[in-house]
């Protein structure tokens, strides 16, 4: 057991899961990757992070939610390794850390829940380390890690290009307001990807798409409905064509529009304003087409410290 005055020292982090409120993507490349171009935004749906002393070498996590038991705790977990790869790129020979990660975000769901906490533990770790480092190298760090990570650091909406980790951030006005489908099991990204080659699929073009830039700048939720597109959503109703359901449900109780989240399989559905989401969160999960519903806004903020 720490004492409380170790436990005084423990840095605590939140990190925000994100949708892709456009996908698009090339043909897979010699590195196994994809070339894309996507608008990510994050969404109000948090994981939190605490990173407290712990002996050098000694690397734990610990994880708490829903769906804890289905992340690894050892050397696979995001927020391991990237505590640990941190502290081998700035040559801390004396780092440990004990990890506590409390999951809102779900497993394997599109919403970059693990590079949430890979994020998550960056930042943690170098406060709790008094590292002096800035933003562009933990961005850095984060693309080794995963694609997703570099913007889970940075939240708010941005264009992500090459594997999705080249950012820049885009202009958009207001708050959205979403209401996130879950599933009842998650889907995997490389699986996805898979599909997509084996399928053909991708609209052949990686310009940023205009229509979604402009709505975003206008802050008008019919037109951002209207734009929403992912080239992955083939191959993952290939993968799993119960999602149509859920799509349909959504729209018919008055979606403006609806995505499925990166590789899936959570689904996020666009309201007009607040009353309308909290109304089409109550019928959705009323109608029993999904295993869980979630009123989320956006955009918001990425890895920030608490307290
Ligand atoms: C599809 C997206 C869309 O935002 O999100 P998720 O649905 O996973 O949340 C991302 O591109 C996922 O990012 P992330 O989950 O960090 O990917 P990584 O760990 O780097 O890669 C996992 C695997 O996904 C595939 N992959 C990922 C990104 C990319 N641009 N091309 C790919 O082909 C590769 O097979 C890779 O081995
Ligand atoms: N801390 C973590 N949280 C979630 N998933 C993790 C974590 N560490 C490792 N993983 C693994 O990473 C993979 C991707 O999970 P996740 O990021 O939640 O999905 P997605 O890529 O669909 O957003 C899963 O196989 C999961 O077991």
């Amino acid at each position: 057991m720490a004492s409380p005055a170790i436990e005084d020292q423990s840095v605590r982090v939140r990190v925000a899961g994100k949708i892709n409120l456009t996908l698009r993507s090339g043909p897979r490349r010699a590195d196994g990757y994809h070339s894309l171009a996507t608008v990510f935004q994050a969404v109000s749906l948090f994981d939190e992070i605490e990173a407290a002393p712990a002996e050098p070498g000694e690397f734990t996590v610990t994880m708490h939610g829903d769906q804890a038991d289905q992340v690894p705790t050892g050397a696979d977990n995001l927020a391991i390794r990237a505590a640990r790869l941190l502290a081998k790129e700035v040559d801390h020979e004396d780092a440990g850390v004990n990890l506590v990660i409390r999951k809102s975000i779900p497993v394997t769901g599109g919403m970059a829940g693990g590079s949430a906490d890979a994020a998550g533990a960056l930042l943690a770790c170098s406060v709790l380390w008094d590292l002096d480092i800035t933003p562009d190298e933990l961005r850095v760090f984060g693309a080794q890690l995963g694609a997703d990570v570099p913007f889970c650091l940075a939240g708010g909406t941005a264009l992500g290009t090459d594997r999705g980790d080249r950012l820049v951030p885009v202009l958009s006005r207001g708050s959205y307001h979403w209401v996130l489908a879950f599933s009842d099991r998650g889907l995997s990204t490389p699986a996805v990807f898979g599909k997509f080659d084996e399928l053909g699929c991708g609209a052949g073009t990686l310009e940023p798409p205009e229509d979604l830039l402009n709505a975003l700048v206008s802050g008008d939720p019919v037109a951002l409905g209207k734009a929403l597109a992912n080239d992955l959503s083939e191959a993952a109703l290939a993968l799993r064509p119960d999602l149509g359901r859920v799509i349909e449900t959504g729209l018919e109780l008055g979606a403006i529009g609806s995505i499925i989240s990166g590789s899936g399989p959570t689904v996020a559905f666009l309201a007009p304003n607040e009353s309308a989401a909290v109304d089409l969160s109550v019928a959705l999960s009323g109608s029993g087409a999904c295993h869980g519903v979630r009123r989320v806004t956006g955009p918001v903020p990425g890895a920030r410290l608490l307290g």
